[in-house]
């Protein structure tokens, strides 16, 4: 049987630690890197990521908008570089937010989180817009495959507050906000899959920019639940999140904090990539464990 997403992330966070590595080949860091703006910019992008992740890192998290630029041709790059990333042992969430009704839905579930599919990753970060029953299904097949969801909540850009701060005002979660009633569906979910699990194979997105507290949210009881939640945390580095804030930032849901960092680690170019990853790595280690 497949292990559940939740029991690799367990293995994961074990063995590599917490630091999540952002694949986003931005057009400057392409240039700074001295690649061509093109597919063949972005292959060699992706797979020098890749490569000085591996054994540094557990995860990789490829930002799908900045293949997507490219067409086919940038598609056909990101099925080099995911089979790869899988290939080197690490854990990759692919960053593509999809939403929709639950057919549709389910049908991007199909493409990235079937194994054996060209895309398939170990996980995808989805959008809760239609309602988090529009991604029961997908949810379902994610646990089929041993495959994970992130599930966007408080994201880390100020433009989502007012939405995801707003209070739902019918259903079973009237009275609580927005992103604190998806934290609960998900819960539900991945008590329902399976309650004795030490993480929920599907997670949240939560951004570590923002004060959780505004939306809701006791840091120091909400994590308080098993399944623990997965958290993917991006917001480190360039957007100003720091490691050392981690416990402050997330209190109990903490021990499923995914550290995701891309810019302000891509930044340090090719030669010096695997340095950086290194190092962060390791303060993840120290303040986090
Ligand atoms: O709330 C969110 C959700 C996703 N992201 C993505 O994470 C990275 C962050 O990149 P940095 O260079 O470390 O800022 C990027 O791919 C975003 O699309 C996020 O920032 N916030």
């Amino acid at each position: 049987m497949t292990p559940a997403f939740g029991d690799r992330l367990a293995r994961a966070f074990a063995k590599r630690g917490r630091l999540c590595v952002g694949i986003d080949p931005h057009a400057h860091l392409l240039e700074e890197w001295g690649l061509p703006a093109s597919a063949d910019g972005l292959r060699s992008f992706g797979l020098t990521v890749v490569e000085a992740a591996a054994g540094r890192a557990g995860i990789v998290k490829p930002q799908v908008a900045f293949f997507e630029r490219f067409g086919a041709a940038g598609y056909a790059a990101l099925e080099e570089v995911l089979a790869a990333a899988r290939a080197a042992g690490l854990l990759v969430i692919a960053d593509v937010k999809r939403g929709d009704i639950g057919t549709s839905v389910t049908a991007y579930a199909e493409a990235w989180l079937t194994p054996g599919s060209p895309l398939e990753s170990d996980a995808m970060t989805v959008a809760a817009y239609q309602g988090v029953g529009s991604l029961a299904d997908a949810m379902a097949l994610g646990a089929a495959a041993g495959k994970g969801l992130f599930v966007l909540a408080a994201t880390s850009n100020p433009e989502a507050a007012a939405v995801q701060q707003a209070i739902v005002q019918s259903g079973p979660r009237t009275g609580l906000s927005v992103a604190r009633a998806i934290i609960e569906d998900v819960h539900s979910f991945n008590q329902e899959q399976d309650a004795r699990a030490a993480y929920g194979s599907v997670g949240l997105v939560l951004g570590a920019t923002v004060e959780l507290a505004d939306y809701g949210i006791d840091v120091a009881t909400a994590g308080e639940r098993t399944p623990a939640l997965p958290v993917l945390a991006p917001g480190f580095g360039h957007q100003g999140a720091r490691v050392e804030d981690v416990s402050r930032l997330f209190g109990s849901l903490a021990s499923g904090v995914i550290v995701s960092e891309s810019r302000g680690l891509l930044s340090a170019g090719p030669s010096g990539l695997a340095d950086a990853i290194g190092r962060r790595a390791e303060e993840v280690r120290a303040s986090h464990g």
